[in-house]
């Protein structure tokens, strides 16, 4: 029975399809400490989480069966995605249920900053009528500044217009057409800085946009400007805009998120009659916690029953279409690394990729992964897998080189694969054959025709009369029976490479035995 663990409260109308799966047992147990958590995940397959749980390092650790963790949202601040991906594990999160939410409530807060209304509110609850303190601002005519113009941000640009508002925005993915498409001016962070009214941010909290907006940014800001965080706090640094506030500069703040959740009970950005804050609830809408929960569901069912997903923030996303395109050649390239792997000696220094011909012009990044999937799991063993594959191999120090050319002169698609060893280079080549799926078609250049399947004795040796037929009686000796049969050569005399597809397997005495015909060059037993 497969397990998920859901530790956060998230809507069980949205998990639906898991809680009615036969096949899958869900534990809700929301608001675990991390110890009982590293108690128990070693029981789960899958671990859904919101936001209030951290998935550490340690908890990982501990996570000998889990295969897929779901967030349900779009941040994934709270988790250690580098240490899951380190074990293998996918991580998906939950991008567009609660985009909507996110902006409306963006939008809520600007309007609420802008007209004062959660202190006229108070004031009316403490018995007052005061008319005077409460004048807010416009909206109508000012500049709003966007950065991160990705889903949430495009839909506060489209809000923004329809309140009369001119939209600069900054994105370092931003393209002139999408730029165009969404009536927004691009700018740089500065020129936002100093041109906008109201600045608001919607991008991930990483590296790059940790303290976006700080001392020297603040310093550059029109007298009056009014700055909204409903995205991850740390992105404007709390402590440059207390002093902003505190200075007039910034005439009004309104955030949802903070540098540290919950916040103090004495945190100073309390203590502004100028700012409204909310307890982190951009996605805390109804229509948005269903959606995010069957989002993250149906993911997670995909996951652990072998299909198509799309997704994972450890793994490149790829739209179902382009997946379905590229499906057949990763039965092949798996095939194709484990086949290399066995032909060749460790350490594994280098291993070069080609693809030629229709393949070339598709999305290959998961094809490259089975293949070194293929290759290390050879070396590494189970835990290396098609999330992990490419860290394994640069931690491993190989230097993967991946390249694609046009038509080919023979195939309609090869998959070339080259894997370099300090004493060794190894090429297996392979295709899709209309009609006769996966075929290996070269062996280090001598050209072959052979299923990717079961077992097989590989030979290189000199051609000679009678080597076929001696390796063929070792093998009968041995009760070993030969399904298939395949040489090749290039000149008669020659170096030739034998590939015989065999029943059942092959004893190390029988390899032996084959290593010392003469003339046999290597004998390998392989196993796809
Ligand atoms: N308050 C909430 O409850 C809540 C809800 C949902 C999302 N969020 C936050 O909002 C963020 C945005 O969500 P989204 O769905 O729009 O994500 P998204 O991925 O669609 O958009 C993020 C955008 O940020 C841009 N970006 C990345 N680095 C940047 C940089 N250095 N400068 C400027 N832009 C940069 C990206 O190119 C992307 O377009 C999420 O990362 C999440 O942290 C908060
Ligand atoms: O789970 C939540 O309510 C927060 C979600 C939000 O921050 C997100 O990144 O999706």
């Amino acid at each position: 029975m497969i397990r998920v663990l859901v530790s956060d409260p998230i809507s069980e109308q949205g998990l639906g399809k898991l809680l009615e799966a036969d096949d899958i047992q869900v534990d809700i147990k929301p608001g675990l400490p991390e110890e009982e958590l590293c108690n128990i995940i070693g029981e789960f397959d899958a671990l859904l989480v919101r936001s209030q749980t951290k998935v550490t390092a340690k908890m990982l650790e501990h996570a000998t069966r889990l295969r897929v963790i779901g967030r349900a949202g779009v941040g994934v601040d709270n988790i250690d995605v580098p240490a899951a991906t380190q074990h293998g594990i996918v991580v998906i999160n939950a991008p567009d249920g609660n985009t909507i939410s996110t902006a409306e409530h963006t939008f809520a807060m600007m309007m609420a900053m802008a007209r004062k209304i959660p202190q006229a509110y108070a004031s009316i609850q403490r018995g007052e009528w005061d008319r005077k303190t409460f004048v807010g601002v416009e909206l109508n005519n000012k500049v709003l500044g966007i950065i991160g113009l990705g889903r949430i941000g495009a839909e506060v640009a489209k809000r923004a217009q329809a309140f009369g508002m001119t939209v600069l925005a900054y994105d370092p993915f931003l393209s002139p057409q999408r730029a165009d498409s969404l009536n927004v001016k691009q700018c740089t962070v500065d020129e936002i800085v100093q041109q906008a009214d109201f600045i608001t941010v919607h991008t991930p909290l990483i590296k790059e946009t940790k303290y976006l907006i700080a001392e020297r940014e603040f310093g550059m800001m029109k007298d009056g400007v009014r700055i909204l965080n409903c995205a991850r706090g740390g992105i404007i640094k709390e402590e440059a805009l207390i002093q902003a506030l505190k200075s007039g500069k910034v005439a009004g703040a309104a955030l949802d998120v903070f540098e540290e959740e919950p916040i103090a009970k004495d945190h100073p950005l309390k203590d502004f009659p100028n700012v409204v804050l909310t307890p982190h609830l951009g996605a805390s809408t109804e229509e948005a916690q269903i959606n995010v929960a069957i989002d993250v569901a149906e993911e997670i069912i995909k996951v652990l029953r072998d299909e198509p997903f799309k997704n994972a923030v450890n793994l490149p996303s790829l739209p179902a279409d382009k997946l379905r395109q590229v499906e057949p050649y990763l039965v092949l390239g798996e095939k194709l690394g484990k086949l290399a792997a066995q032909l060749v000696d460790n350490p594994v220094t280098k291993i070069e990729i080609s693809y030629s011909g229709d393949i070339s012009q598709l999305e290959v990044a998961p094809v490259t992964r089975t293949i070194l999937k293929g290759i290390l799991s050879y070396h590494h063993g189970a835990e290396v897998n098609f999330v992990n594959a490419p860290l394994v191999a640069e931690q491993s120090g190989i230097q993967v080189v991946e390249s694609k050319t046009g038509k080919h002169s023979v195939f309609t698609n090869l998959i070339g694969l080259e894997v370099t060893t300090p004493h060794q280079t190894r090429r297996v080549e392979g295709t899709i054959n209309n009609g006769f799926g996966p075929r290996i078609v070269r062996l280090d250049g001598y050209a072959i025709d052979a299923a990717p399947e079961g077992r097989m004795i590989v030979t290189t040796h000199l051609d000679q009369p009678g080597m076929i037929g001696r390796i063929g009686t070792i093998l009968g000796n041995g009760n070993i029976n030969i399904a298939t049969m395949q040489v090749g050569r290039k000149e008669v005399g020659g170096k030739a490479v034998m590939v015989l597809g065999i029943d059942n397997a092959a004893s190390s005495e029988v390899v032996r035995e084959i290593a010392e015909i003469p003339n046999i060059l290597e004998v390998f037993h392989v196993e796809l």
